[in-house]
């Protein structure tokens, strides 16, 4: 790994980190535009062609949506095949709806003058939720997309997930939809799949929210589609960031900055240290889990995007990590709380060298959907709160509104729209 130390070349590294650049952007874009036009004119047809052209190309269309059958074949194929598995499920499930059930909002209200006023908790209806499928099977992201969608309350969840050669889906995400009580499971993947969900096709049904994350073509294609249908946040490829100092362990650091390497060509891994000699012994101790590992997915993104910088003490390196605003963010310090007071931006802050980033992977309850590149200076990981709307409620009791509609009248009046005014002005009259 790359390793920075003078000013200068950190303060270069971090002005084009802090606008994260994929290099190929307007490309990416104009592909993602292409697909998004295709499916909304031509819908099933180009989810088919799509799907045949990026994932399968013998699958046909009456084969996109997953049957009972496949769903109920799967789980019983991983129970055979490991039934701690469906154990770790379950307690994954425990934990993550444990952890949810503290996010959920209640309506409330209140009464003034024999009014009432409030606000209505009202669960979305129907939502999509996008599980990666393009290098490998993601069941725990089944279950960090739809627990808070039950908890809740939405009617329906609609999961697209991309096939593989073979036309099949993973038999351990299809028993996580099982586990989870998915309504809908459709073979599809990258930016089609979204906008099948935003459109609506034969097929697929529309949506009201897309949540969940993906490669640069999903989180891309949720962007552009922020509007037609809402989206989550945009959870692309992964980061993490650690924070040392010359207490933590060399070992463990590396192994955590190449867990994440290995979503993506285009993850980032990065360390900020106070000591010279961490910084070494990181990069010499990834050089060797690369090479033991034979990782050419980590390889490139470590390649890319793997840098280790070397500040001056760890009110810097929070600094650096509010710029940067890192999906993941380790602290691995002696006074570790003394660093998370200073951290305002990152996705998830895992604290001390038992709170590995893959223990909120995979089970320690805390949502795994989180915002990437720079995006975690205004969002927030998912969570119940983005299935549900809220709606106001306003009750006027007469003795409230004699008080209050002179001042609206007045108000409305000088905004100069004169029928806001007359419609409090007839009640008045009446009075
Ligand atoms: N931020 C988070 O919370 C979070 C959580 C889990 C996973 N992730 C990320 O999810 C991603 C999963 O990516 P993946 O690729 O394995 O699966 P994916 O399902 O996101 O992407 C696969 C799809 O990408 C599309 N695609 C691939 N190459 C394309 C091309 N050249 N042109 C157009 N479309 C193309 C295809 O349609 C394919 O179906 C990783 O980046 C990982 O880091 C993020
Ligand atoms: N680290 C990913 C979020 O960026 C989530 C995940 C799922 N499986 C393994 N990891
Ligand atoms: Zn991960």
């Amino acid at each position: 790994m790359r390793i920075l130390s003078s000013k200068q070349q950190i303060e270069n590294y971090i002005e084009t980190a802090k606008i994260r650049k994929w290099g190929n952007e307007e490309e990416i874009e104009q592909k993602v535009r292409r697909i998004i036009s295709d499916v909304k004119d031509k819908k099933d047809e180009a989810l088919l062609y799509y799907t045949r052209m990026f994932d399968c190309k013998g699958i046909c269309l009456n084969e996109l949506r997953v049957v009972q059958e496949e769903i109920e074949r799967a789980y019983f194929e991983c129970e055979k095949e490991d039934s701690d598995f469906i154990n770790a499920l379950n307690a994954a499930y425990k934990n993550i709806y444990e952890y949810h059930m503290r996010q959920k909002e209640e309506s409330w209200f209140y009464t003034k003058n024999g009014s009432l006023l409030g606000q209505i908790i009202i669960p979305l209806k129907k939502v999509g939720i996008y599980v990666p499928g393009g290098k490998g099977a993601y069941p725990s992201t089944v279950l960090m997309n739809s627990i808070p969608a039950k908890v809740a309350g939405v009617e329906k969840i609609i999961m697209v997930t991309p096939p593989d050669k073979n036309k099949s889906i993973s038999k351990y995400t299809l028993a996580a939809a099982k586990i989870c009580g998915i309504d809908e499971i459709y073979k599809v993947g990258g930016a089609q799949a979204v906008a099948a969900l935003a459109f609506g096709t034969q097929i697929i049904p529309k949506v009201d929210k897309i949540v969940g994350p993906g490669n640069i073509y999903v989180a891309t294609a949720k962007k552009l589609l922020f509007g037609y249908v809402d989206i989550d946040s945009v959870a692309g490829p992964s980061e993490v960031m650690v924070i040392a100092d010359g207490s933590a362990n060399p070992k463990y650091i590396s192994a955590d900055l190449l867990s994440q390497a290995e979503h993506d060509p285009m993850a980032r891994c990065i360390l900020v240290t106070t000591s010279l000699q961490i910084a070494q012994e990181v990069s010499e101790n990834v050089d060797k889990m690369l090479a033991r590992f034979e990782h050419s997915v980590a390889f490139e993104a470590i390649e890319k995007n793997g840098v280790i910088i070397v500040v001056d003490d760890l009110f810097e390196a929070a600094e650096i990590a509010n710029i940067i605003a890192p999906e993941h963010l380790e602290i691995c310090c002696n006074d570790a709380e003394k660093v998370l007071f200073k951290i305002r931006n990152a996705g998830a802050v895992f604290v001390g060298e038992y709170s590995p980033e893959p223990i909120g992977d995979y089970i320690a309850g805390p949502n795994h959907v989180l915002p990437t590149s720079g995006t975690a200076s205004f969002f927030s990981p998912l969570g119940v709160y983005d299935f549900v709307k809220r709606m106001s409620l306003i009750k006027y009791s007469k003795e409230q509104f004699l008080t209050d509609a002179p001042h609206a009248i007045n108000i409305a009046q000088k905004e100069g729209f004169l029928f806001h005014a007359n419609s409090l002005k007839v009640r008045l009259e009446d009075v």
